[in-house]
């Protein structure tokens, strides 16, 4: 019996006849295939993934397993459907904080129709995309039995500027996130340091963006998900995948700047957070935000 998402944070939703991710009880998550170029595209990646032994083990973890496709009902009532069937990332969670945060300063790529470009450089524009070389997408901070998550409207986290990035990264890791006082970052240390820490995870698969020339990720976001009462007991068990590949390029031999100068971004974000001093200076993020500075000053898009 396949049902909609308890946890999902960002994206379409498969809610009031809408076309969106269904999950099964076996910890399977069923992704509509988009009927367009977008659709192809995410299979296609999904399947290179699988096949491509140029990527290491260690990096396909970072990936949801991929099942294949399946025709399933879809949610808006519209019959069978193919879907791409993924590991559910949920599945073994209970009240899962999770943060969806959509990488690189342009979501948008040379290739695409004028009237994508325009609505996604409006997006990068009007986020914190354009100046940080990320967004938040969506984000549930969990906070206990009584109050539940903290779960901010789509609206009010496309509104977020950077001092609200900096909050919400803050409150993720505290256990008063639905308080109006001061987060306590009381999880910091655990979630975001230590061997297995995001910050860690970060790191690793930000040395293998600074190889490979596979792909270019556009509009792909990093999922980071943990367990609060297992993080309250000093069990990390954080983890981040990336998730969201409707937008991937052949990356023909060259570095995926647009993706990597974001990634530095985040981490620094995240290295302040816990006072660790990085030497990186988000140069790549600053030279693809410039870069778009100055296509809106020269009024060429
Ligand atoms: O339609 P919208 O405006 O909700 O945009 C979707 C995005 O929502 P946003 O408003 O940026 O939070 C949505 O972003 P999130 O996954 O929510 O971060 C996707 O980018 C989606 O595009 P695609 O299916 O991956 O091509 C976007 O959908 P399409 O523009 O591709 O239909
Ligand atoms: N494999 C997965 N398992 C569990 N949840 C997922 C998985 N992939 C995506 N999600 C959830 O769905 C949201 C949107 O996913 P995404 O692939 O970006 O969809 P869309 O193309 O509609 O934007 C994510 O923010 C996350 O909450």
């Amino acid at each position: 019996m396949l049902k909609v998402p308890d946890h999902q944070v960002a994206g379409h939703q498969a809610r009031d006849g809408m076309l969106g991710p269904l999950v099964d009880d076996s910890g399977r998550f069923y992704k509509p295939l988009q009927d367009d170029e977008r659709g192809s595209t995410e299979l296609a990646f999904y399947t290179s993934l699988s096949h491509d032994n140029r990527i290491p083990d260690d990096i396909r973890q970072f990936f949801p397993i991929f099942y294949g496709t399946q025709l399933v009902e879809a949610s808006n009532g519209t019959g069978l459907q193919p879907h791409l069937v993924l590991q559910n990332l949920m599945s073994n969670h209970n009240k899962p904080s999770v943060m969806d945060v959509k990488i690189g300063s342009r979501t948008w790529y040379p290739q695409a129709s004028e009237d994508y470009i325009q609505k996604c450089f409006k997006k990068d524009k009007e986020t914190t995309s354009l100046t940080l070389g990320f967004r938040i997408s969506g984000l549930q901070a969990y906070e206990n039995e009584e109050s539940g998550f903290w779960k901010p409207k789509k609206k009010q986290i496309q509104g977020f500027n950077a001092e609200d990035v900096k909050l919400a990264l803050r409150k993720f890791v505290s256990s008063n996130p639905l308080s109006c006082e001061e987060p306590d970052c009381s999880l910091a240390e655990t979630i975001y340091n230590g061997t297995d820490g995001i910050l860690a995870q970060l790191e690793k698969l930000k040395e293998w963006f600074e190889d490979q020339t596979i792909f270019h990720f556009y509009s792909c976001s990093v999922l980071m998900i943990y367990e609060k009462e297992l993080a309250a007991a000093g069990r990390s068990a954080a983890q981040i995948k990336l998730v969201d590949f409707a937008h991937v390029l052949k990356g023909e031999g060259v570095i995926d700047h647009n993706f990597l100068g974001g990634f530095c971004s985040l981490i620094k974000f995240v290295c302040d957070i816990l006072n660790i001093p990085r030497e990186y200076t988000a140069k790549n993020s600053l030279s693809e935000s410039e870069k778009n500075q100055s296509y809106l000053e020269n009024g060429s898009i």
